[in-house]
């Protein structure tokens, strides 16, 4: 019997620093233990955990009077703002506005203290865990790559695989043709079909970022946070990672919180500006920098 690699054992067996896997029991055993753990009275738990995404209504995520303080001090003051179904959105807004809170928020890593998050219709974000959010279909990329460097890019998609099944027996077990066909349509998405061999320690900075994309696209989400993905990127793959969100988008919906504005003058429709925890502004880039407003608090800075 092949032994396992220590590798995959470490990140198997680790507390899931990775939000985006998915929960270790099943989503139903989850759901169940939420309900189990709620008042009796509120039956509408355990539903919102499996129940389908509901784009109805063409909204994807709704957030509304979101408010999160530290040690009294507002990091979300009253945020509401609705990101539409296959929209690639776009927030900027100065050092200490509240995006990564946003995303925190979102993923359920922090709670706040009042509001509400909505993913589509029915799915009450402030109510589930974050492997919960992740296994609901929101993916989140940090700005670190987070890939399994010793492996091939071809295993790090497959090991990012959503299957009920165990990692190990998801690393050695035979693919099927419907699954190979899903690994080789990530990579072309990706561009990094002649790299599938490739060890994934060796690639570019660039290249790591659009595999840990890769990887979350394995997941099936239905919304992707992207935190400053272009970060450190040359030109060329600023170019291509453009090229790539503007693909993603109407199949996906992305929110991007990026500082580079000539990025976000690539791939824009759509800008929300955050300041003190609140929207400052929403609309065009161009909008929102000939907006007198922002233009004091940060633009014109
Ligand atoms: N865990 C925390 N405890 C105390 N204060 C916090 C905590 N997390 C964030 N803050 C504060 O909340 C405010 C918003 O921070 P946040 O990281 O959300 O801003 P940001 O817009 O992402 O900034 P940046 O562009 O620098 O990443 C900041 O003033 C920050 O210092």
């Amino acid at each position: 019997m092949k032994r396992e690699d220590p590798e995959v054992a470490h990140w198997r067996d680790a507390p899931r620093p990775w939000p985006w896997w998915p929960p270790a029991r099943s989503p139903e055993a989850a759901a169940a233990a939420a309900v189990a753990a709620q008042p009796s009275s509120d039956a509408s738990f355990g539903r919102s955990v499996d129940g389908e995404l509901d784009l109805t209504k063409g909204v994807v995520l709704y957030l509304d009077g979101i408010t999160v303080s530290f040690d009294g001090f507002r990091a979300l003051n009253n945020l509401t703002l609705t990101v539409d179904a296959g929209e690639l959105r776009c927030i900027i807004g100065p050092n200490g506005a509240g995006k990564t809170t946003m995303m925190d928020v979102i993923t359920g890593k922090t709670r706040p203290d009042s509001g509400t998050a909505f993913f589509g219709q029915t799915i009450d974000l402030t109510r589930l865990a974050e492997n919960q959010i992740a296994h609901a279909g929101i993916g989140r990329k940090f700005q670190k790559p987070t890939i399994f460097a010793h492996h091939t890019v071809f295993e790090n998609l497959e090991l990012s695989m959503k299957a009920d099944k165990r990692v190990r027996k998801t690393l050695f077990a035979k693919l099927s043709s419907a699954e190979r066909d899903r690994i080789a349509m990530t990579l072309a998405q990706i561009r990094l079909t002649d790299s599938a061999d490739r060890q994934a320690g060796l690639l570019s900075h660039g290249q790591k970022q659009w595999l840990e994309i890769g990887m979350l696209l394995m997941q099936e989400p239905k919304l992707l946070l992207l935190d400053e993905p272009v970060a450190g990127m040359s030109d060329d793959e600023t170019e291509r990672t453009a090229e790539l969100f503007l693909s993603l988008a109407g199949t996906h919906s992305l929110v991007v919180v990026e500082h580079d504005m000539k990025f976000v003058e690539t791939i824009a429709k759509k800008v929300t500006v955050l300041h003190e925890g609140s929207v400052l502004a929403e609309g065009s880039l161009a909008d929102v920098q000939n907006d007198p407003r922002v233009i004091e608090v940060y633009l014109g800075r």
